[in-house]
């Protein structure tokens, strides 16, 4: 049997709340293995995760239960901005571990990345391609408020630390609108068939 071909690296990106997660699932149905930013994020806060200890050395107050408290962190960064730097400077090469773990791991012939802070973090400089979700900000900011999660400031707040969509989508080798669940499945449809098209070429 010949070795196994290198999987196909593509990176899932948008602004927040604009299909990401979303997208991803509709990657998972046509056979890709998806990693998220986000719900690797979820671990390291976990009991045991490895971003607890060194977030209880430099914000004691974050910790609740044993566990990194979202809530409290929400808090911090609302009262002073600059809590969030801090958070990133710790949770992010732990993050870039994570991530290359999945890679050593996974079968798939196509990986997506689901990383909101893609192009902020240079992440995109390790990716074969890259999608970008989009939808009209009116839309992604009604979305993003009925999730109840976070008020308008907070929602304000991480938008303005995140690239502009323009210049992510400029940024992209594909779009995916995601105005409807069924416009966005043709897409990923057709993103998932060019790249094993060009697989089988190259
Ligand atoms: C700020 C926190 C507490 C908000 O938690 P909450 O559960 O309410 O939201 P969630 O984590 O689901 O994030 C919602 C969206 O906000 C955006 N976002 C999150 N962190 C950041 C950030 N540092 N900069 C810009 N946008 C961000 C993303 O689009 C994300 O998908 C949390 O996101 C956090 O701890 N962020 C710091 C770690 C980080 O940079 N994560 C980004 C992925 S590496
Ligand atoms: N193609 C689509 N058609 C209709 N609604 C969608 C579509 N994609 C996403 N949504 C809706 O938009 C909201 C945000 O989607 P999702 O959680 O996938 O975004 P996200 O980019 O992962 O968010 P975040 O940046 O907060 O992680 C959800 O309520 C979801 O149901």
């Amino acid at each position: 049997m010949s070795e196994k071909r290198r999987p196909f690296l593509l990176g899932l990106t948008g602004s927040i709340g604009m299909g990401k997660s979303t997208t991803a699932q509709m990657f998972v149905d046509l056979g890709c293995a998806v990693w998220d930013a986000d719900a690797a994020v979820h671990r390291l806060y976990h009991v045991g995760g490895a971003a607890v200890a060194p977030l209880a050395e430099v914000l004691p107050e974050a910790i609740e239960d044993g566990a990194v408290s979202r809530e409290r962190l929400k808090a911090m960064i609302s009262a002073d901005a600059a809590v969030l730097k801090t958070i990133e400077r710790i949770v992010h090469p732990l993050v870039a571990q994570d991530r290359a773990a999945f890679i050593q791991n996974a079968t798939a012939e196509i990986l997506v990345f689901d990383i909101p802070l893609l192009f902020e973090t240079g992440g995109d400089g390790a990716m074969d391609a890259v999608a970008c979700v989009k939808v009209a900000p009116d839309i992604q900011r009604a979305r993003v408020l009925a999730r109840g999660t976070m008020s308008e400031a907070q929602f304000e707040q991480i938008l303005a630390k995140q690239m502009p969509i323009a210049e992510k989508i400029a940024r992209s080798d594909y779009v995916v609108h995601t105005d409807t669940l069924d416009q966005a499945r043709v897409q990923v449809e057709k993103i998932v068939n060019t790249i094993k098209e060009g697989a089988d070429h190259a």
